[in-house]
């Protein structure tokens, strides 16, 4: 943990936590608390969606992977989709892969009938897609990365990349690792991430401005887990960070 890595706005400090920090506060708030995954994970994609359409962009596409990222990125999708700003959706792998949480959602998009490519097996549609989109939502891997991005996934940070089109990462841009702020490979360089609950360490030195979401972590979790917290939203949802200098 670093304990006044970034700041908001008014100048109070925001502490920044490793990925095993973040793991083990998820941990808790599941396992001791009894908060669901899925009810993080919506106002994750709700407060995702909030941020993208901000902006102009009517034809978004969301990139999403098969983990907690990929989910949010799904339940923004879903909120985009029913305003009509949704272009397609892109998966690194199969919708039948999809388990847990990240499933749930996916099957609600299903059901909605939004356009769904699967970057594995038809990888020039959804290169496409992305080429297409006038912003790309970057829910692809986030704290989970492990080493270099492989794969379709590898294929898909590097075609977000060379899009013409913003990027607005969650929780960290997919490819840089969430506690050292690393790139073993390709990386995805945002205009904007939105982090989750508190930032992670690694995203001191990424590319873009930060925001950070508000999950609904009780501060009880955040004390069990040993993470000195002060809830930094004040009364809004969602709140922009700045280094500490
Ligand atoms: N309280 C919170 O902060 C919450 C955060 N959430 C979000 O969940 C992710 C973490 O979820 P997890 O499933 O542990 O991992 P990821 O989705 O980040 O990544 C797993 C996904 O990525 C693939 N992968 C990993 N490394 C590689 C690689 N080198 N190459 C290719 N693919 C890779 C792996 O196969 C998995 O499919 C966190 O960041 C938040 O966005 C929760 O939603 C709610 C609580
Ligand atoms: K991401």
């Amino acid at each position: 943990m670093d304990a006044a890595a970034f700041r908001t706005a008014h100048g109070e400090p925001v502490p920044a936590v490793t990925a095993a920090e973040m793991a083990e506060v998820d941990r808790v708030a599941v396992e001791e608390f009894g908060l669901g995954i899925i009810q993080m994970m919506e106002h994750a994609g709700r407060t995702l969606s909030r941020t993208a359409l901000e902006s102009d962009a009517n034809q978004m596409v969301v990139v999403a992977g098969g983990g907690g990222n990929g989910g949010g990125g799904l339940a923004c999708a879903r909120h985009l989709a029913a305003r009509d700003r949704l272009h397609s959706i892109v998966l690194d792998r199969s919708p039948d892969e999809y388990e847990g949480a990240p499933a749930t959602q996916l099957r609600l998009l299903e059901r909605m009938g939004v356009e769904i490519i699967d970057a594995d097996a038809a990888p020039e549609p959804a290169a496409t897609a992305i080429s297409d989109a006038d912003r790309i939502i970057d829910a692809l891997i986030g704290y989970g990365l492990t080493g270099a991005p492989r794969g379709t996934a590898g294929d898909l940070i590097t075609e977000m990349q060379s899009a013409a089109a913003p990027a607005l990462s969650l929780d960290v841009p997919s490819g840089v690792d969430a506690t050292t702020g690393e790139t073993a490979g390709v990386a995805v360089e945002p205009e904007q991430t939105l982090t989750l609950a508190l930032p992670k360490t690694g995203l001191t030195a990424t590319a873009g401005s930060l925001r950070c979401a508000d999950l609904g972590i009780l501060a009880g979790v955040y004390e069990a887990a040993d993470i000195d917290y002060d809830h930094p939203f004040g009364d809004q949802f969602c709140v922009d960070l700045t280094v500490t200098e």
